[in-house]
Formats: structure tokens, sequence, C-alpha cells
């Protein structure tokens, strides 16, 4: 067994861990990377990079039998599902080399390919390397979460960690979930020619502005996904017409199911109990993500047991960088947290979603909309579905739900104003290209002003009397 000293020691190399460590040891410090899967974790492999491939495939079949009132004849796509599954591949490979071994060892980072566990308080081991740290960083991410489903053991069945290496098309896609992971895949499916039935136990995109998210499942469903909320998957069955879900209100046969009901973190492998961890949906931690039983212990990402998202993961980095690098204190903040659904139309948001915001402020919070159909880029490329929404106090954003098209690129202007708290001011001064979507942002902070500017009986009387004596 190799005995290794370091500054910090990190477990998990998705993008948490990479992240802490790639600024760790551009700094100077000595870092050891622990990593027992692929380097790149949830993310690149089994996550958003694939996922969003998957999707990008589906939106190129769709606009060739949907091309909309262009002049363009609408065409039969010959979808190949193997052949995209190829286009995942390829699209993971380029990534890859930026979460890759070779490049962290290039930033001085020892990385160990091995899955880690702790010894004592301040002691990692793997089968064989014992490392002893300052500092240790929980980066471990988290699994599909597998519910207690009667049945589910008996069938083949699928997970995010799975379903991209499918390769037979699914001819009756079945799927146990409608979050994040449920509706992305659902309307994927759909779109590369597979049936498609969603079975959701509350109501999906259920963490999601409701109106907004109406709107996503209301074209969802035109497209043919069949939606059935409210229904608990409570039993699963396999038979000679396939795979059958039972709810309570009925049940439901496909030829392949996948399950997307959340996540459960990754701890089990760690034996906390040794170093004195305490966890419970997520490492417990403090603000400034440290354990709160271990104070050498940090963690980040999907561990953390907050949102769960790359970009949290990689502010969460940031927050432990300062502190393990430093002893500066730094805390982690969630209200400035984005986050998008890649469905079409996508689904974004940051902040307080219009209800949490009436709860907190009351009738202080004025909403303001724009909607998509009134922008005259949205117009002319067809993407008239959708609005913004922006709840404001005193004169600033507290949250901001868009659905539509490039939502996920049109949340960064209010990210940008909540996470540094901008006024309303800032968004309306700010002079956007004509016509861009992003127009839509300004639009909704000047429905914010107008009602102060025009039909104000002050103002009309005010610019009336400066008018008499204008030279
Ligand atoms: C299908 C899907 C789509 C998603 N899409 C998006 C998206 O579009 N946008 C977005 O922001 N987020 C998305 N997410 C969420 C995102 O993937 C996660 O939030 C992110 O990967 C979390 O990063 P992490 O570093 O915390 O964990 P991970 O990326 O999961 O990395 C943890 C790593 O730790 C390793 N590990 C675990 N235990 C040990 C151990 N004991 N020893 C050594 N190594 C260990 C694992 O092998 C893994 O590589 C998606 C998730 C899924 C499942
Ligand atoms: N675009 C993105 O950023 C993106 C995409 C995918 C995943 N993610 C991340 O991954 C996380 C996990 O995604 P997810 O979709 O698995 O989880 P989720 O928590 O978002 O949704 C799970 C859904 O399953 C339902 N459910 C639970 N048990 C059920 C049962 N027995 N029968 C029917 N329905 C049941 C829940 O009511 C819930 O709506 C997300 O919360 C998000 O953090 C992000």
């Amino acid at each position: 067994m190799e005995k290794i000293k370091c500054d910090v020691c990190i477990i998990g190399a998705g993008s948490g861990g990479l992240s802490v460590a790639a600024g760790a040891a551009q700094m100077g410090a000595n870092v050891v990377l622990i990593e027992g899967g692929k380097m790149g974790g949830d993310c690149l492999n089994y996550g958003c990079v694939p996922s969003k491939a998957l999707i990008a495939s589906a939106a190129k079949a769709y606009g060739m039998g949907h091309p909309g009132a262009f002049g363009v004849a609408a065409v039969q796509p010959q979808v190949d599902y193997a052949a995209a599954k190829d286009h995942i591949g390829r699209v993971i490979e380029t990534i890859a080399p930026v979460d890759s071994q070779e490049r962290f060892e290039g930033f001085g980072v020892r990385v160990l390919r091995a899955f880690a566990r702790f010894k004592d308080e301040k002691t990692v081991v793997t089968d064989e390397h014992e490392v002893t740290a300052r500092r240790i960083v929980i980066a471990t991410g988290s699994a599909p979460l597998v519910p207690p489903i009667e049945g589910l053991d008996q069938v083949t069945y699928h997970t995010n960690e799975t379903i991209f290496d499918l390769r037979e098309k699914p001819r009756h896609l079945l799927i146990i979930g409608g979050g994040n992971i449920g509706m992305e895949m659902a309307q994927a499916h759909r779109r590369l020619g597979c049936e498609v039935t969603v079975i959701e136990g509350g109501t999906a995109l259920g963490k999601d502005d409701p109106e907004a998210a109406a709107l996503v499942k209301a074209r969802m469903q035109e497209e043919g996904v069949v939606l059935v909320e409210g229904q608990q998957a409570n039993r699963v069955t396999n038979g000679p017409e396939g795979i059958t879900v039972e709810t309570p209100g009925g049940s439901h046969t496909g030829s392949h199911l996948l399950v997307a009901v959340g996540r459960r973190v990754n701890v089990d492998k760690l034996d906390l109990d040794r170093a004195g961890v305490a966890h419970d949906r997520g490492i417990k931690v403090d603000d400034r993500l440290r354990s709160t039983t271990n104070k050498r212990v940090f963690a980040v990402g999907d561990a953390a047991g907050r949102l769960q998202f790359t970009h949290v993961a990689g502010y969460h980095a940031g927050v432990v960088i300062p502190q393990i690098m430093f002893g500066l204190p730094s805390k982690a903040k969630q209200n400035h947290i984005p986050w998008c659904t890649y469905t079409d139309p996508e689904l974004a948001h940051v902040g307080l979603t219009e209800e949490q915001a009436k709860k907190k402020h009351g009738d202080k919070v004025t909403v303001v909309r724009f909607r998509y159909d009134e922008n005259d880029r949205a117009v002319a490329t067809g993407k008239t579905d959708g609005f913004v929404k922006v709840s404001v106090v005193k004169g600033k954003p507290v949250g901001a739900t868009i659905v539509g098209a490039e939502a996920g690129e049109l949340i960064s202007m209010w990210s940008l104003a909540i996470a540094n708290g901008l006024k309303m001011r800032a968004i309306s001064n700010t002079v956007l290209p004509y016509p861009t979507l992003s127009e839509i942002n300004k639009r909704a902070a000047g429905a914010y002003f107008s009602p102060l500017l025009f039909g104000n009986d002050n103002v009309k009387r005010v610019v009336r009397l400066i008018q008499k004596y204008l030279p």
C-alpha cells in the first residue's frame, strides 16, 4: 500500500471534483483526485452531455417533419436510432479530453483510479493507496434512485446510466417520473419515432412555474407523448406484450422502461462513519459546504444534497477553493442559481418563483411579463410560443421564469441581474441588437416601467407644462 500525503484529497472526478482539482492544483496545492468510475462523472458520461446530444438528434428529426410555414416541404425523417447513439458517443469523445486524467496530471494532480473510502477523519484509502490530507472534498455525485416498486427487479429497465447505450429503438418507451430527466427523454424519444408514455406520481415538471410548465406539457402532448399525471407507479410486470406499469388509475404497457424518479447521493462506498461525517439526503454541510461534524471535510455538487446541476457543482467548487487554499470563509447561496429543462420549448428559471415571491414579499411584488409572439425575431423564425415572467421587488428582479425558444440562453440576463443585485433599470438601459430573442428580456423590463411612465396622469401633467415653456 503506497502512502501519500497531500494538501487536498478530492473523491470523485465529476463536474464538482474536477473543478476543485483544477483550481487547487493550478494555485499550487498538492492535490490527489480519486475516481472510481469514468473521468467526467455523470454530466459527461450519463447525464447532461449525452442527453443534450440525443435532444439535438431529435430536434433535427422533428424539424424535417415539421418545417413550419417557411416554404419548405416536410419530409418523413429516416431515424437511425443507433446512429443517433453514435452521435452521442462522438460528442462525449470530443469533450472527454477536457476531463481526462492526462489533462489533470498536466496540472500536477495525482489521479488515482479506484473507489475510495475513509479510514479515519483525515485519511482516505483505496485498495492500493492510503492518502492523508489536510482537507478532503467529497464530490461523489449521485446515482439514479431505484424506487421499491413491486416487480421492478423482475424486469429489464433502464436508468440514465444505461439508456444512452441502448441501440435498438424502443417501440414504446414507458417512463416512470416526469421530472427533468423523464420529460427531456420523453420528447427526444417521441421525436425519434418512439411511442412514449410518461407516468408521473405527482405533477410533471412540478419544481417549475406551473403556468410555464403547462406550455411545455401541452406541446409534448401535441407531439404525441402520453402524459399520465397523479398516478404513482406501484407495480411492474413483464408479459408477452411487454412491460406493464400499474398505477391506481390503470396500467400502461410498452416495450422498454426508463426509471427517472430522482437521485440518491453516492455515499455508501465511503465509510463515512469512520470519518465522523454525518449525512442524510446528502453530506450534512453548513453554508460553507463544510461537513457539520468534521471540519476537514467539504462536500460539493450533488453530494452536498442541494440543487443537483453541473453549474451548481462548479459554483460549489468556487465556494470551497478559497476556504481550502487560503482559509478564507466563503458561503454558498442558492437564490441566484438558474436551471433549464431542455425540452422544446425550453423551460428556464432563476431566483424565486412567482408563488415564492408573493409568499415572501406580499404586495411588494410586481409581476411583469412579455410574450414571444410580440418579439420580431420570434415571429420571423416561427418560435412564437412562450413568455418571460419576472417578479420584481422595489425595482429589483427577485425571480424570472422563461418558457420558449432558447430560454436557457435568455435566462442568463436575469441570472446576472439577480446574482449582482442589479435593478430592472440595468436591463432596460442595455441596448441589444435587433432583432434578437434577448429583446424579450428588455421588453419585460420595459413593461415594469411602462405603467410608471405611460398612462400616468402626473407624468402627463408635467410633460404638458414643460411643453408649454420649451422653446
Ligand atoms: C440524464 C441527466 C441529465 C442531466 N442534465 C443536466 C443538464 O442539462 N444541466 C445540468 O446542469 N445538470 C444536468 N444533470 C445533473 C448533473 O449531471 C449533475 O448535477 C452533475 O453531474 C453533478 O456533478 P458532481 O461532480 O456532483 O457528480 P458526478 O458528476 O456524478 O461525479 C461524481 C463522481 O464521483 C465518482 N465516485 C462516486 N463515489 C466514489 C468513491 N467512493 N470513490 C471514488 N469515486 C467515486 C463517480 O464515479 C463519479 O464519476 C443531469 C443529470 C442526469 C442524470
Ligand atoms: N436540464 C437539466 O438541468 C437536468 C436534466 C436532467 C436531470 N437533471 C438533474 O437530475 C435530477 C434528477 O432528475 P429526475 O428527473 O430523475 O428527478 P426529479 O426529482 O426531477 O423528478 C422525479 C419525478 O418522479 C416522480 N416519481 C417519483 N416516484 C414515482 C413513482 N413511483 N411513480 C411515478 N412517479 C414518481 C416524482 O413525483 C418526480 O416528479 C434533477 O432534479 C436535476 O437536478 C437536470
